[in-house]
């Protein structure tokens, strides 16, 4: 099976919210192959998922920016092929950093990551005002690639005009709206995992 590559419309838009419910509702590994900053968020996945597999980080930079600047920071020459899969049998799910533009190098992206991995995209999709252009615009760029995209996910307070042009518009299928929680509890993240395994079944 294809690992699912997490991508997003932009930075802490949900993308290690939706990671721990994808490994939930299939029982999958996780990895983050590029971390900059700060808790780390394999840290975050352990602590809502604490029988998830986490696999180690390939890079570990300190400097909660792109992940570009960060490495420069640390004399770090990021590259894509350098980039492993971890070993395993499991399903896995990569989560990438920010959204798909976001610069490993003077040459690559985050998104690159996608073919490199065989990799097939979950897109997390906010809803605030203004995320129709950003997400339209995420979905132009996965158009021109031609990367297979399993479905999107949307995250925030609900907003059912802008779901419904998004999905008009991609075709994408939506595997799961998340609301805007004051907190997430074990009992919601069941919930969601639930739904999120029906969608993909
Ligand atoms: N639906 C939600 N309800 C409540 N809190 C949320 C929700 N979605 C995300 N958050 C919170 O918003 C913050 C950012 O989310 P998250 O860390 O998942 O973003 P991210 O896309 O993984 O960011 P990064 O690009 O740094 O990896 C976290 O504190 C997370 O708990
Ligand atoms: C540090 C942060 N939480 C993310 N991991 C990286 C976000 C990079 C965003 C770069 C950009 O689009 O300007
Ligand atoms: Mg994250």
């Amino acid at each position: 099976m294809r690992p699912y590559f997490v991508t997003a419309i932009g930075t802490d838009s949900g993308k290690t919210l939706v990671s721990a419910l994808l490994c939930r509702a299939l029982g999958a590994e996780y990895w983050k192959p590029i971390q900059c900053g700060i808790p780390a968020d394999a840290a975050t996945i352990r602590q809502l998922n604490p029988q998830t597999r986490v696999h180690p980080e390939a890079y570990f930079l300190q400097l909660p920016a792109s992940p570009h600047a960060a490495a420069r920071a640390e004399g770090v020459q990021l590259d894509a092929r350098s980039l492993q899969l971890p070993a395993t049998d499991a399903s896995l799910v990569i989560e990438g950093a920010g959204g798909m533009l976001v610069p490993l190098n003077d040459r690559e992206f985050i998104i690159d990551l996608v073919p490199h991995f065989g990799a097939e995209v979950v897109l997390v999709a906010n809803l605030y005002l203004g995320s129709i252009n950003h997400t339209l615009l995420s979905w132009q760029l996965l158009q021109q690639r031609g990367y297979p995209v399993r479905g999107i996910i949307f995250n925030g307070t609900p907003n059912p005009e802008s779901e419904q042009i998004i999905l008009h518009h991609t075709g994408y299928k939506k595997l799961l709206s998340i609301d805007q929680h004051e907190q997430l509890t074990p009992h919601l993240l069941e919930q969601y995992a639930a739904t999120l395994r029906t969608q993909l079944g």
